[in-house]
């Protein structure tokens, strides 16, 4: 695997207007992408996503640490590493709302350089590509939502970058749209060669599109593998425990206090464990009240599930450290 950005030690914090308070939107983030991969990079609403993706694609200057574009740094050597990359910013799409689609993409193509006679021939494949040929000719402000994405994404490809920077790509869209864009990122991964960084709420679009995923929670990074050995790793770790009576306030308080992931609901409690041993304090618990357990199953996970998980742990994990 050839590493195409190196994000070693990123941080960068924000003064609050009004309370002059410092946020430390990204602290120390690292992680690597390899060329050809489509990587999520997931966390909750603040967690430094954002600010990660602007570093990269050098719209914001970062207080510490460095990004390698193909070895060039985003920072001293500027030019020549954002040359590898494009970006579609969530809100921002990048497109004038008063020309047509195929003017927006005539338009950007002699912008970044491509050649007059190249422009008709790439043009028109790509109105192809995101069949957006029977619109080519609408106001970009009179297209939907889905269709002004496909066309910012279309721009984006203009350039013919190796890298592309996707901030939610499928958010707000319909059901169909948001396929059709799924689609259309694998195609281009698996045809163009493209690498592509997606930032994303969308967990079924992680669990299908992505290979690997960086999650990040209070600007540090928690979790950077690839998504299929998350969900096994989760898989492995989650119980279901059923019983037959009502668990007492002390149960309920120590399942609590021994075990970060857990999930109660009538007569079932799902936990994540750590160790071989948390299983026989669990039986334990449920024993000191003499409650009847009927079956223990190792449940099935899903992406979303690995998410929420992770984010959960990180911040006992957080906690822990504050309170030591
Ligand atoms: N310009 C700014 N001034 C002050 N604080 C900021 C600024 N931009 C971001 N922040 C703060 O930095 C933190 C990280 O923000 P960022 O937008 O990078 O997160 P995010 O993961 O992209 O969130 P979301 O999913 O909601 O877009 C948040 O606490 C945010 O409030």
């Amino acid at each position: 695997m050839e590493t195409i950005i190196e994000v070693k030690e990123l941080h960068k914090k924000y003064k609050k207007r009004k309370t002059k308070e410092i946020v430390k939107a990204v602290d120390g983030v690292s992680f690597e992408v390899y060329r050809g991969e489509i990587l999520g990079l997931l966390g909750p609403n603040g967690a430094g996503k954002t600010t990660t993706i602007k570093s990269i694609c050098g719209l914001l200057k970062p207080n510490g640490g460095s990004v390698h574009i193909n070895g060039y740094d985003s920072d001293k050597q500027r030019l020549k590493a954002l040359n590898y990359i494009s970006a579609v910013l969530e809100g921002n799409r990048n497109l004038y709302w008063r020309l047509t689609a195929r003017e927006n993409l005539e338009y950007f193509a002699g912008n970044r350089g491509v050649g007059r006679k190249e422009v008709k021939q790439k043009v028109e494949d790509l109105l192809i590509l995101f069949n957006l040929k029977e619109k080519e000719n609408e106001l970009v402000s009179s297209l939907s939502r889905g269709m002004q994405q496909k066309l910012a994404i279309a721009v984006a490809l203009l350039a013919d970058t190796e890298v592309i920077l996707l901030d939610e790509p499928t958010l707000g869209l319909d059901v169909e749209t948001s396929y059709e864009v799924r689609e259309l990122l694998k195609r281009i991964v698996k045809e163009q060669g493209k690498t592509i960084i997606i930032s994303t709420h969308d967990m079924p679009v992680v669990q299908e599109l992505c290979e690997r995923t960086v999650i990040i929670n209070n600007g540090k990074v928690v979790a950077d593998e690839k998504v299929e050995n998350l969900i096994k790793l989760f898989e492995s770790r989650a119980y279901c425990f059923t019983v037959s009576d009502e668990l007492t306030q002390q149960q309920i308080t120590a399942i609590k206090s021994h075990f970060p992931i857990y999930e109660i609901s009538d007569q079932q409690i799902e936990i994540t464990i750590e160790r071989e041993n948390d299983l026989y304090i669990m039986m334990d618990i449920l024993k000191s009240e003499q409650t009847n357990i009927e079956k223990i199953d190792r449940t099935s996970v899903d992406f979303e599930q690995v998410f929420m998980k992770l984010i959960k742990e990180g911040q006992e994990n957080d906690r822990a450290l504050a309170s030591s």
